[in-house]
């Protein structure tokens, strides 16, 4: 099937290659991506042929997380329409760190916001010695929502609280010392890294380590459950469609600074 913001593979190994394909956007998610990238997770889950999944991504950056052109076009829909579309940033999430067989993504450049969420919600991560890292949402008026659960997890609260507030961009090394980055590496080693980490993973039995990762999740304090991931959607549908969220997102966009209050 042609699927216009993403390239999707299986390897003769079992091995599932899934790049983003939408560099000139910085593989920004809008609503389409999510969708189909979700029921394509999905059917890569249930299929007994695959050994495990890898994810890229094309272009400078690794994904500048959701679309805001997408996000701004919300105030004029529904709050329905609003609600089920922030239920399916939360699925892509849960599809992506719920896929049974291991995941690992390679990160070539900037995540952030939703990237730093697809990153976070991979078993196994490599990224480039050039890789930075942002929870930018509040800048946007906006919040890390969805993909808290799943970041906490991989940072850890005390480093959440900070990134979350001040939204400061981090480095790959100081993602490295938090653990959200297990090897970092050359930008032209990327991909070379990356795949004798796959040989590694291919060499255990497929069956322990689907046992391992179910088995792994249910240890989880964090992991988020159907009511979690709905109250971060309406959190976010929310947000996003208030003046805070719109004046958020206009500024990014305007390349301005945003005005959170009359006299800013
Ligand atoms: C639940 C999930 C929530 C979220 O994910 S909220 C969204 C979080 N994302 C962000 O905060 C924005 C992230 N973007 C960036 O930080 C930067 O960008 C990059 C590091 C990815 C790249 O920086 P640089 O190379 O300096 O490029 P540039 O001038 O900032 O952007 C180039 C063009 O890309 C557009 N763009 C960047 N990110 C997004 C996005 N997330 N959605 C839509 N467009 C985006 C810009 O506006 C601009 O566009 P033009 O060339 O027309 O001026």
């Amino acid at each position: 099937m042609e699927r216009p913001f993403f390239l999707e593979e299986i390897d003769e190994r079992g091995v599932v290659h899934i790049a983003l394909t939408r560099p000139d956007k910085h593989n920004a998610f809008n609503a389409e991506l999510i969708g189909e990238l979700t029921s394509s997770l999905r059917g890569y889950d249930d299929d007994a042929r695959v050994r495990m999944l890898l994810l890229t991504a094309q272009g400078k950056s690794f994904s500048a997380g959701g679309d805001l052109n997408w996000m701004q076009a919300m105030a004029d829909k529904s709050e329905q329409e609003n609600l089920a579309d922030a239920r399916a940033l939360a699925g892509l999430m849960e599809a992506l760190d719920s896929f049974s067989k291991p995941t690992m993504a390679l990160v070539q450049g900037p995540a952030i916001g939703g990237g730093l969420g697809l990153v976070a919600c991979c078993d196994i991560v490599v990224a480039s010695e050039s890789a930075v890292f942002a929870l930018s949402e509040v800048r946007l008026g906006l919040i890390p929502a969805v993909i808290q659960p799943y970041v906490l997890q991989a940072l850890g609260e005390r480093a959440v609280r900070r990134y979350t507030f001040t939204a400061e961009r981090f480095s790959a090394q100081e993602a490295h010392r938090l653990g959200l980055v297990h090897v970092l590496t050359a930008w032209h080693d990327l991909r070379t890294r990356g795949e004798e980490l796959v040989q590694e993973v291919l060499k255990g039995g497929p069956a322990a380590q689907v046992e391992a990762k179910a088995h792994l999740r249910s240890l989880r304090a964090t992991a988020p459950g159907e009511s979690v991931n709905e109250d971060a959607a309406k959190r976010i549908a929310r947000l996003r469609a208030s003046p805070e969220g719109q004046e958020g997102i206009a500024a990014f966009l305007d390349k301005r600074k945003a005005s959170w209050r009359e006299d800013d």
